[in-house]
């Protein structure tokens, strides 16, 4: 039985915490790494492995696999005209099944300035939309702290079901520790983590193991080992993980690098790859083991527009492709979840967004409503603009 990493349940600050799985060579991953969950390290980082193809690496070729754009212009956002909900005094009600409905309910004036300017949760109303799928996902009052530095502080945020979700927010503020915690590569301190009703925190490590097989994870820069070639690190997780045959292994790895246009780059190794290539491997490597949910951590970090925008539409192409499949053999509908700081892609690809700040959701629902939402914060975030409630702090 591999063995499972329990990072942070024991001690909360960095100094002296058990070592990182993202710190393991390749070997160490093998053994210890759930079967789709490649850590954030990136290819360069990897050993030099001396390849004939690698010796004298060609440039990379950007547009290799890629079609032209049918175009950048974001989509419209809906056919019909956005239903807003009334918006609540922040800091006290919440409308929905959220967590928080047993809260005093004090629906207030539509652009009531918050009740105390100076409260660092004066936005966060934590109105959680209804989005009508059951939550794939569920951070139920989690409190997560390093030392001293808290970083979750009460977070309720579901992550649904057969649909396209992101959770947005400023820099730094947890987005990539609450990935951590759905995978059970961090505990929270307080609170409670569910996927698919079970709550991982109490996951004896066996069952762990097994949950992370519904998981599939693309970790900025793909996070390939460098050592291996493209076909190898993204039939990597079958052979971890499964008995398949090698016949059969070739069969599902070549179609997923089809899938994602590389059917042609199957013996390039990751240094030969530009990074939207990088990308999309890993995003094949997530997928292979026809994971119920996949988690993107900045999908779009270092592409060009034209490139995020492909990769968006890659992801809605394959969340749709997976969905026909779970609607017809039954299973899971697939959640995917993106961490993106790119408000254009949040536009054209979201279905739902929770946005984060401070450890808490602000708001969160169906995208068309919080694209609309009539807070300050979410509507400073969601348009990028310098004057609002969010500073350079
Ligand atoms: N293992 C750890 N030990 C100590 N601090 C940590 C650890 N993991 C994360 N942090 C801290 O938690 C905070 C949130 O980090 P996280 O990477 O989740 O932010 P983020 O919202 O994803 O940011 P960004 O958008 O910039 O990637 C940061 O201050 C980070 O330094």
């Amino acid at each position: 039985m591999p063995r499972i990493p329990r990072i942070g349940r024991d001690r909360n600050d960095d100094e002296g915490q058990p070592e990182r799985p993202e710190d393991r060579d390749v070997r160490d991953a093998a053994q210890a790494s759930p079967p789709s969950i490649f850590h954030d390290e990136p290819a360069s980082a990897e050993p030099t492995v001396v390849h004939p193809a690698a010796s004298a690496p060609a440039e990379p070729e950007d547009d290799l696999g890629w079609e032209e754009p049918a175009t950048a212009a974001p989509e419209p956002a809906q056919a019909e005209a956005p239903k807003r909900e009334p918006i609540v005094a922040p800091g006290f009600a919440v409308m929905g099944a959220g967590k928080e409905a047993d809260a005093p309910k004090r629906v207030s004036v539509v652009n009531e300035p918050p009740v105390d300017p100076t409260d660092e949760y004066a936005w966060h109303t934590g109105l959680v939309r209804p989005h009508g799928m059951p939550d794939a996902v569920e951070f139920i009052d989690v409190h997560k702290a390093f030392g001293r530095n808290k970083i979750l502080r009460g977070l309720n945020m579901g992550l649904p079901e057969g649909k396209i979700s992101m959770i947005l927010g400023p820099s730094g503020t947890g987005k990539s520790v609450c990935i951590k915690h759905m995978v059970g590569l961090l505990y929270p301190d307080q609170g409670d983590v569910l996927v698919h009703g079970e709550s991982v925190p109490n996951m004896p490590d066996d069952d762990l193991f097994e949950m992370r097989k519904k998981f599939g994870v693309l970790f900025q820069d793909g996070a390939l080992f460098g050592s291996m070639n493209v076909f190898d690190n993204v039939a990597f997780p079958l052979r971890q993980h499964t008995d398949k045959a090698e016949e059969e292994i070739v069969a599902t790895v070549s179609s997923r690098l089809d899938e994602v246009g590389l059917g042609f780059a199957g013996d390039k190794f990751p240094n030969e790859l530009s990074g939207g290539m990088r990308k999309r491997a890993g995003f094949a490597r997530a997928l292979v083991l026809d994971p119920d949910i996949v988690l993107f951590d900045e999908p779009d970090s270092g592409l060009d527009p034209v490139r995020t925008a492909l990769l968006g539409e890659l992801i809605q192409e394959i969340h749709e492709e997976v969905m026909q499949q779970r609607q017809e053999s039954g299973g899971p509908l697939p959640a995917f979840t993106l961490i993106t700081h790119d408000i254009m892609t949040a536009r054209r690809v979201a279905e739902h967004i929770s946005v984060l700040w401070k450890g808490r959701i602000v708001e969160s629902g169906p995208a068309e409503e919080l694209f609309n939402s009539d807070n300050a914060f979410v509507r400073q975030f969601l348009s990028g603009e310098s004057q609002g409630p969010l500073g350079m702090e």
